[in-house]
């Protein structure tokens, strides 16, 4: 199982705190991230992650394409909605290409919590 990880700088807290919460499960699966978010994720949680370039820098179309090529099968997105982004296509890029290739996607950590709970199980 590959999933996608990914969070705005307001949230990056929150999905350390997530994936701490779920390392189990997690740590059985390929982690593929965007930059900054898998150094904090990999730092703090020891989990190995594939990290993409940062957002801003084409890590959302990265891993787009990934989802393009049916290499993702879930994704966990923890998008700010009070900050505006300059690199908001490629956000809305990648949003569509989940509903594209109907890839289950979460974009705050309730939602998350039953995708994750939902493609490997509760932990
Ligand atoms: O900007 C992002 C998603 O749109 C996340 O990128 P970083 O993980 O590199 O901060």
């Amino acid at each position: 199982m590959r999933i996608a990880l990914i969070a705005h700088d307001e949230l990056k807290d929150e999905m350390v705190e997530f994936v701490t919460a779920h390392a189990d499960a997690l740590g059985e699966c390929d982690l593929v991230t965007t930059g900054t978010t898998g150094k904090r994720i990999a730092d703090e949680t020891g989990l190995a992650v594939n990290r993409q370039a940062s957002g801003p820098y084409g890590g959302d179309l990265q891993i787009g394409g990934m989802i393009a090529d049916d290499e993702i099968h879930g994704v966990v997105f923890l998008r700010d909605p009070l900050t505006a982004q300059a690199h908001e296509p490629d956000i809305s890029a990648l949003l569509r290409v989940c509903d594209v290739k109907d890839v289950p996607l979460a974009t705050n950590v309730a939602s998350a919590e039953m995708v994750v709970d939902g493609l490997l199980g509760g932990d």
